[in-house]
């Protein structure tokens, strides 16, 4: 089959019929027409028809190994600094398309499966794990240009340290039972963004499990799998109108609770279960910290040039620019846009390749920029507002300037440079970017998606080589050897 367009994804994720809740009803016919997922569908189709588009098709395909078809370039397993940087650039194309607004881009979770199966040698050998699965599921994906969602963090019931789960019934998903079929999971997971609107769900686990081996578990089962069930939140689509909507008419990707009820994972997709150490040094050993990342700073790049444009564009429009602070705040974004640039053009350089002879980002730039990016990018929300002041509040709508005021609208909300419909479009960007409630979970999930911050920056602390630096010192103070 090879790498699919825009039409066959949707006629794909129609024909799952995933169960999915939202508002207290389950969603009835095709999802694609649904108006609080048909805009997002409708963006990540037209990612999936620049794989086959004469002008991209070269840039965002490989041929595959198997098929001599041409497959989508995010399952590549990289093993020179030319694929890698071709993997980049593939990135950057989707990323553009969408402005860098798509969090669940295919290319991010298509490339965490690659970093998996290109690592299964890892778990070669190891009680509970299936490293043949893992590889004979990539190839299938790649093969079929699947979609995914993931999920990877158990619900926010405690998160004390010394918290056990002692309720009857699962809360956190664990394995219930193992038969000959499978493993049965019971419970739910925290989050899935997109959850339900992709072909499968890959679900593993990350953290500590002394005391409840039963959640370290790693598989991947179709969305529509019987027992698993998408609870969505309220939808953040303001409205059908680009105008009055421009981000969250296109890019509500939407984000659910997971429940597993009693859900069959067959054998041949279970790559690993009940086992904490491997569930732990997997995540840790892989290449996954290094490929998600590479995407996600590829990703945030075009974000926060886009969020540049948007900046600079409102200065213009009400002429602020020739004040030295509003200055020196366009300069901030610009600062943190070239330290993301700096970071992955660092991680690509000093890339190597691994023991599975897979080119590998450096995973030190890249756990360098995850951990500031959550800073830089509520700042970035705070300087728009600051720059656009109560321009961020009067914002009149489509009809509004379809109507007999549309006189009243156009002599006083004129801007500098702009007329008055423009000058409302630039700051309905800008409102929807930084202060609706799309804009607003935009800022939660940049700071949390891949994580908890406080946490990756503790991997960051972890992994430092830190020690040359403190050795200088020492032999600067002449110091005697720790006691
Ligand atoms: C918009 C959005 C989309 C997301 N999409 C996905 C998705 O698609 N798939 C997925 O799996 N997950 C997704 N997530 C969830 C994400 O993985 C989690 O938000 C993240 O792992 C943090 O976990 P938590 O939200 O439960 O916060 P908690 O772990 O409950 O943390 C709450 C607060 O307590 C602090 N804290 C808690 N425990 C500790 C500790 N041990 N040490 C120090 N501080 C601690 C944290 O620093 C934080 O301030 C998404 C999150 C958001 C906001």
């Amino acid at each position: 089959m090879g790498a699919i367009n825009g039409k066959a994804y949707i006629e794909r994720i129609d024909s799952l019929d995933n169960e999915i809740w939202l508002d207290g009803k389950r969603v009835e016919g095709p999802i694609s027409s649904h108006p609080v997922f048909k805009g997002i569908i409708q963006e990540k189709a037209a990612l999936y028809d620049m794989q086959l588009d004469p002008r991209y098709k070269d840039k965002m395909t490989f041929r595959s190994p198997e098929t001599g078809e041409p497959i989508g370039l995010s399952y590549m397993q990289p093993k020179s600094m030319e694929d890698l940087k071709k993997r980049r650039e593939m990135m950057e194309h989707w990323a553009t398309r969408s402005f860098g607004m798509m969090g669940r881009s295919p290319d991010y979770l298509n490339s965490v499966l690659m970093s998996f199966a290109s690592c299964a040698g890892f778990l070669e050998g190891k009680e509970n794990s299936y490293p043949q699965n893992l590889v004979a599921f990539y190839k299938m994906a790649r093969e079929k240009d699947l979609s995914f969602t993931h999920t990877f963090v158990s619900p926010q019931i405690n998160r004390s340290q010394i918290y056990v789960e002692t309720s009857k019934e699962p809360i956190a998903a664990k394995v219930v039972d193992v038969n000959p079929d499978g493993i049965v999971i019971k419970g739910a997971r925290l989050l899935a963004t997109q959850g339900g609107l992709t072909d499968e769900v890959l679900v593993f686990s990350v953290g500590k499990f002394l005391f409840n081996e039963d959640e370290a578990f790693a598989f991947s089962i179709p969305s529509n799998t019987k027992g698993l069930k998408f609870i969505c939140r309220d939808t953040f689509i303001g409205g059908a109108s680009p105008f009055n909507h421009p981000l969250s008419s296109r890019y509500e990707e939407m984000d659910s609770v997971v429940v597993f009820d009693n859900v069959l994972v067959p054998w041949d997709r279970v790559f690993y279960y009940n086992d904490g150490e491997v569930a732990e040094e997997f995540i840790k050993q892989s290449s996954f910290h290094a490929f998600a990342k590479h995407q996600v700073v590829t990703r945030q790049i075009v974000k926060t040039e886009f969020i540049l444009g948007i900046a600079q564009l409102l200065t213009e429009t009400i002429k602020v620019n020739g004040y030295q602070h509003i200055q020196e705040k366009v300069s901030e974004i610009i600062v943190g846009l070239e330290t993301m640039k700096a970071l992955l053009e660092k991680a690509e350089n000093h890339a190597s390749t691994d023991k599975h002879g897979v080119m590998r980002p450096d995973v030190i730039p890249l756990n360098t920029a995850s951990a500031v990016y959550p800073k830089l990018y509520p700042r970035f929300t705070e300087i728009i507002q600051i720059i656009g002041a109560s321009g961020m509040i009067t914002i009149p709508t489509e009809n509004a300037f379809q109507s007999s005021i549309r006189s009243d609208l156009d002599q006083y909300l004129q801007g500098a440079t702009k007329s008055a419909e423009d000058r409302v479009k630039i700051f309905r960007l800008a409102w929807d970017l930084t202060m609706s409630s799309f804009g607003m979970r935009g800022m939660q999930y940049e700071r949390y998606f891949f994580g908890d911050p406080i946490r990756i920056a503790s991997i960051l602390y972890d992994e430092y080589p830190k020690e040359p630096y403190v050795k200088a010192v020492k032999e600067f103070l002449q110091l005697k050897e720790d006691q």
